[in-house]
């Protein structure tokens, strides 16, 4: 049986609507010094702490027992040398918080124009996000820019929201300013949210939540398979979708696109396969980066993996363990791409 997740659903996707909202207006109004390299050497905006510190408060709002696994800690801003970045932080956050009621804002859950917030209260929101994460209990994922090498090229990134309930993802909400609403007349515009509840399916929505259109992965064709994959080298092996696309005889040219609007893509049949495997060893992939993509790509009638063939495990703390790359694709699909990767992988291992 599956539970209903109705406020949830509501709740989240007023949360990333009031998100994207602040992010399409600060990359616009971005200037030098409102970005900082993280220690792992990626960068990160005032519009990532923004919007996980207002996402982060309607949560607390509306759920206020749900631990929450964020991408971004406010360390770095609790310091002298961070001060800038913080007023400007506090200044956009509370900009959205205190925004106007939007379509699906319902002040009864805390969605909707809200009181403006003190400094504290802004880092304090940034910093519930830093639950450990745990294969049991509710907790919520959050990605406030999801691809923020994308988003600083002006190019495709995601404000990616998720409920997981004992390890399994059960809603997911993936919010994307900069894709097209139809892949066919891009001249429509840009803007959308793909929302999943488990059990429910998918759905694409307008960026202010209007609009509902079910999402079904649609059968493949030769002419139109191919995969989607990252734009960055450094997160996914180019070259080994080369050779699985050679296994498949795909003609077509990847799609690279940044973020989890690859999961998007794939569930309204824009693509045909997401692939993703390690470019090296060390890097343990994120749980915000992949539980709304997951539920989407599942609730659309696709199969989400590793390259073993195995599901996805949130439930072992803030990443997904041992990184065996990952594998999402529709029904049909999911078994020929995993048997072409798994031959892929055995030609590697045989040159080393
Ligand atoms: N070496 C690596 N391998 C795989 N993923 C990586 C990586 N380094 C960073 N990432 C993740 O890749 C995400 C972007 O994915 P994509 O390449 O599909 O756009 C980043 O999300 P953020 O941009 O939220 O930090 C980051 O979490
Ligand atoms: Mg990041
Ligand atoms: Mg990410
Ligand atoms: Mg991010």
């Amino acid at each position: 049986m599956s539970l209903a997740f109705t406020t949830e659903e509501q709740v989240a996707v007023a949360a990333v609507g009031r998100a994207c909202q602040l992010t399409s207006s600060v990359f616009n109004k971005l200037v030098k010094n409102e970005t900082l390299v993280k220690g792992d050497k990626s960068p990160v905006t005032v519009g990532d702490f923004a919007a996980q510190a207002v996402i982060s408060s309607i949560l607390y709002h509306a759920f206020p027992a749900d631990p929450i696994v964020g991408e971004e800690d406010a360390s770095d801003l609790r310091v002298e040398s961070g001060k800038e970045m913080k007023d400007r932080i506090v200044e956009l956050a509370n900009e959205a918080i205190t925004a106007d009621l939007g379509l699906g804002d319902n002040a009864n859950w805390g969605i909707g124009p809200g009181q403006a917030k003190s400094d504290t209260e802004i880092l304090d929101a940034i910093d519930r996000g830093n639950y450990e994460g745990g294969s049991t209990g509710r907790m919520w994922t959050i990605d406030p820019i999801d691809g923020t090498k994308g988003f600083l090229r002006g190019e495709q990134y995601a404000v990616c929201l998720s409920l997981i309930v004992d390890s399994k993802v059960q809603v997911g909400v993936i919010g994307c300013p900069n894709l097209p609403v139809d892949p066919a007349h891009p001249e429509k515009g840009t803007g959308c949210i793909f929302v999943a509840v488990r059990g429910q399916g998918a759905q694409q929505l307008t960026l202010s939540g209007a609009n509902p259109t079910p999402l079904t992965i649609p059968t493949s064709t030769p002419e139109t398979f191919n995969f989607l994959e990252s734009v960055e080298a450094a997160h996914s092996s180019h070259s080994f979708n080369d050779r699985v696309s050679s296994l498949l005889n795909i003609t077509r040219p990847a799609t690279r696109m940044d973020s989890q609007a690859k999961y998007g893509c794939l569930a309204r049949g824009d693509g045909g396969a997401y692939l993703r495997m390690p470019t090296g060893v060390g890097y343990r992939e994120k749980i915000w980066d992949h539980a709304p993509g997951q539920i989407l790509v599942e609730e659309a009638g696709g199969i989400v993996t590793d390259s073993r063939g195995e599901p996805l495990d949130f439930g072992l703390g803030r990443t997904l363990g041992e990184n065996f790359g990952i594998i999402a694709a529709g029904k049909d699909d999911h078994p020929r791409v995993l048997a072409a990767v798994q031959k892929a992988l055995g030609e590697a291992k045989a040159k080393v």
